[in-house]
């Protein structure tokens, strides 16, 4: 799978063209330059006085997501001609949750528009464990499966744990088996398949070409699908790691020394703009649902960080929604692909 750095997809292109450089992180962003190499005409001053109110480069997921399903529905029909197989994904949807519904409607949605197929079940909420843990081993059987997700959160009754353990690291799109996580913290040792939210912050940050080598980075959040496996992505990208959780002391003070944010935590514009150094590059995973009377479905979506004040101080950032919603999206379809490809030896 092609995952060049500067392979923005065309909506950001003439951005990075004119930029001439990749985003520098810290706190020798461009904004900065503009500001000093202004001459001082009472003309310029105004436009000096609004260059201060600085404005970030936004990071724009939806853009990227979407070449990489266009990369991936080549790839997709490149496999189909030369082995004649088409990637599988099973989804298990247990429960009726209003939310998991429409992510699992975006999943088929996304697998139609690369030429991926995909199974659903939507078991009912009062399924058994067995019931569920049965469904799985039937998708691990089937060679016409390269991937099983099951959609969380499960209802209390059923063992999250005993689920995730059954199935097939070889079809554990989702990454989240204990063996893959486990080789995703090992140096020397890869995993076969990368948590699919993490993946894809770490994928924007390439596509922008935002290097993540020696920098500072701070992980707020440390929850296994997101926070964990995040951190130690950074970690084999060669960044200094600090996960600030619940229970740090300080978690202002802390993150205030990154030069890469990632949220995760779940909790509506949780980090100001004081929390975050000038020119810092913020990764916001945080999708919360606010109230919002003048939107038609009563609510908006809002991150874990207070956008207006973080464009003020940040060098670049993603907007929510749009940002790493739809990169999470593209990264199980990255998956699934490269699970058939290993499944079949193709490549
Ligand atoms: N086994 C499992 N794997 C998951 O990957 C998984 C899961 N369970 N449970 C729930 C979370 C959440 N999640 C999202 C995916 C896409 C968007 C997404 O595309 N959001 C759009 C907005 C959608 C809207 O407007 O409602 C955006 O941010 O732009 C959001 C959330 C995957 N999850």
């Amino acid at each position: 799978m092609a995952s060049s750095i500067f392979n923005p997809p065309s909506s950001t292109t003439a951005l990075l063209l004119r930029s001439r450089h990749p985003i520098r992180v810290g706190p020798t962003s461009l904004r900065f330059f503009t500001i000093r190499s202004s001459p001082p005409s009472s003309r310029v001053l105004s436009i000096v006085a609004s260059a201060t109110e600085a404005s970030a480069k936004v990071i724009d997921g939806k853009a990227v997501a979407k070449q990489i399903r266009e990369e991936i529905a080549v790839e997709v029909s490149k496999m189909k001609e030369a082995v004649g197989v088409i990637p599988g994904l099973a989804v298990i949807l247990v429960g009726d949750r209003k939310d998991s519904a429409t992510y699992v409607r975006n999943k088929k949605k996304a697998c139609e528009s690369v030429g991926i197929n995909s199974l659903e079940v939507n078991l009912p909420e009062d399924s058994t464990e067995e019931e569920v843990l049965n469904y799985i081993s039937d998708y691990n059987d089937d060679p016409a499966v390269h991937g099983i997700l099951v959609q969380l959160p499960l209802p209390s009754h059923i063992n999250e744990r005993n689920v995730l353990n059954a199935v097939r690291i070889e079809k554990d799109v989702d990454g989240f088996h204990p063996l893959n996580i486990g080789r995703l913290a090992m140096r020397g040792r890869d995993p076969l398949f990368v948590p699919c939210t993490p993946k894809g912050c770490i994928e924007l940050l390439h596509r922008y070409g935002i290097s993540i080598k020696g920098k500072r980075a701070v992980v707020i959040g440390r929850s296994n699908i997101v926070g964990m496996p995040a951190a130690l992505l950074l970690q084999r990208e060669d960044a200094t790691v600090t996960v600030v959780h619940s229970r740090t002391s300080n978690p202002e003070e802390i993150t205030r020394q990154a030069d890469i944010i990632i949220s995760a935590v779940g909790q509506p514009n949780m980090v100001r703009g004081s929390w975050i150094k000038p020119g810092a590059v913020i990764i916001d995973v945080g999708i919360n649902p606010v109230d919002d009377p003048s939107s038609s479905r009563g609510y908006k979506l809002v991150g874990d960080v207070c956008y207006e004040e973080a464009i003020q101080v940040a060098s670049a950032i993603t907007p929510v929604p749009g940002g790493v919603g739809p990169m999470t999206i593209a990264m199980l379809l990255q998956n699934t692909l490269s699970s058939a490809k290993r499944i079949h030896s193709f490549e």
